[in-house]
């Protein structure tokens, strides 16, 4: 069920100190407030400013003052979010964003480390980034959109919002007559997640009011399923060896080569290989069966070659 904010705020138990994620948007802003209240002198600040539109400034200026008035501690970082060929601006932003809390929360031992890094992305949030998902194709791991809580960099993470609706965010301040900085960039229909909120979710309202839990179940399932296809690669890749024998692979049932090769690319050659490639180098394993058979194919951002009885990939 979605929850209401201050019931979502009452669930929630994080490890102190922590350090809220401002934007300066009205969710964010919703979350320092209430956190402020609860755990005081326990709660830090910490902006990002990417410098990317005109509007960084007034974002800035909104949180210097709203912290000001909170007596909460504000540390503001500047990064260049510029993206990679291939990467997607908001992708970039974010991995910028990620990197720069964790420099902050270093910065940031005294009078006690911080503990958690908090943000506020909330129900909406969630819907869309499963469409979003869905939209590329993506597989269970994708499905399974933002996790809730989870650990890096020493730091515990935590989206306490995620079950609560944008709606009930904006209320939430409203009631206490607060305000926030609208980011002129959450307008622009030329970014798929914005047409998603303002075109999609409003249809889907009407056609499921309970789309938000559902959603969410969906999300949930995927993320439960998705732990178990991690579980069964670690078992399938100690069997099969690194790198992969190519006889061992093929004693594997067609999916399980597919999530095992998919993981090995990943945890050790930090790329994703197209259900394209895949399905090639799958067809490649099949028919390995005699010394004189190469493979050479593009996988990801290199290439998978036969290196004697096992599987290589270099780029
Ligand atoms: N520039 C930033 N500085 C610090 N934290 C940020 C910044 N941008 C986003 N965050 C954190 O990441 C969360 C998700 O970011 P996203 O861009 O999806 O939302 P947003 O529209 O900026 O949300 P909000 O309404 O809180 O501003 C935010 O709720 C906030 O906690």
């Amino acid at each position: 069920m979605t929850q209401s904010f201050d019931a979502a705020m009452r669930a929630f138990a994080p490890r102190l100190p922590l350090a809220v994620g401002l934007s300066g948007g009205a969710d964010s802003t919703a979350l320092l407030l209430a956190c402020a209240e609860r755990w005081p002198g326990q709660v830090h600040a910490f902006h990002v400013h990417h410098g990317l539109q005109a509007a960084a400034d007034g974002f800035e200026q909104h949180c210097q003052a709203l912290c000001a008035r909170l007596n909460v501690p504000l540390s503001v970082r500047r990064v260049d979010a510029r993206h990679a060929p291939g990467q997607s601006p908001e992708d970039a932003a974010r991995q910028a964003r990620y990197k720069a809390f964790e420099a902050l929360a270093l910065v940031n031992q005294v009078p006690e480390a911080i503990k958690t890094i908090v943000l506020a992305q909330h129900a909406d949030d969630q819907v869309e980034t499963l469409l979003l998902a869905l939209s590329r194709g993506a597989g269970v791991a994708g499905l399974a959109a933002m996790p809730a809580q989870w650990q890096r960099g020493g730091l515990h993470w935590s989206r306490p919002l995620l079950r609560v609706s944008g709606d009930a965010v904006r209320a939430w301040l409203r009631a206490r007559g607060e305000s926030w900085v609208e980011d002129p960039s959450n307008t622009d229909e030329r970014y798929t997640r914005n047409r998603i909120r303002w075109q999609l979710l409003p249809v889907l309202q009407q056609a499921f009011p309970h789309f938000r839990d559902t959603f969410a179940r969906s999300c949930m399932h995927a993320a439960q399923a998705n732990e178990l296809l991690q579980e069964l690669a670690e078992a399938d890749l100690a069997a099969v060896g690194q790198p992969p024998r190519i006889a061992a692979l093929r004693a594997l049932s067609r999916a399980r080569q597919a999530n095992v090769l998919r993981h090995w690319l990943r945890i050790r050659h930090s790329t994703t290989p197209s259900a394209a490639q895949l399905d090639a180098l799958l067809q490649q394993i099949a028919a390995c069966t005699t010394r004189g058979h190469r493979i050479y194919l593009k996988v990801g951002n290199g290439h998978a070659v036969r290196e004697g009885e096992a599987l290589g990939w270099y780029n």
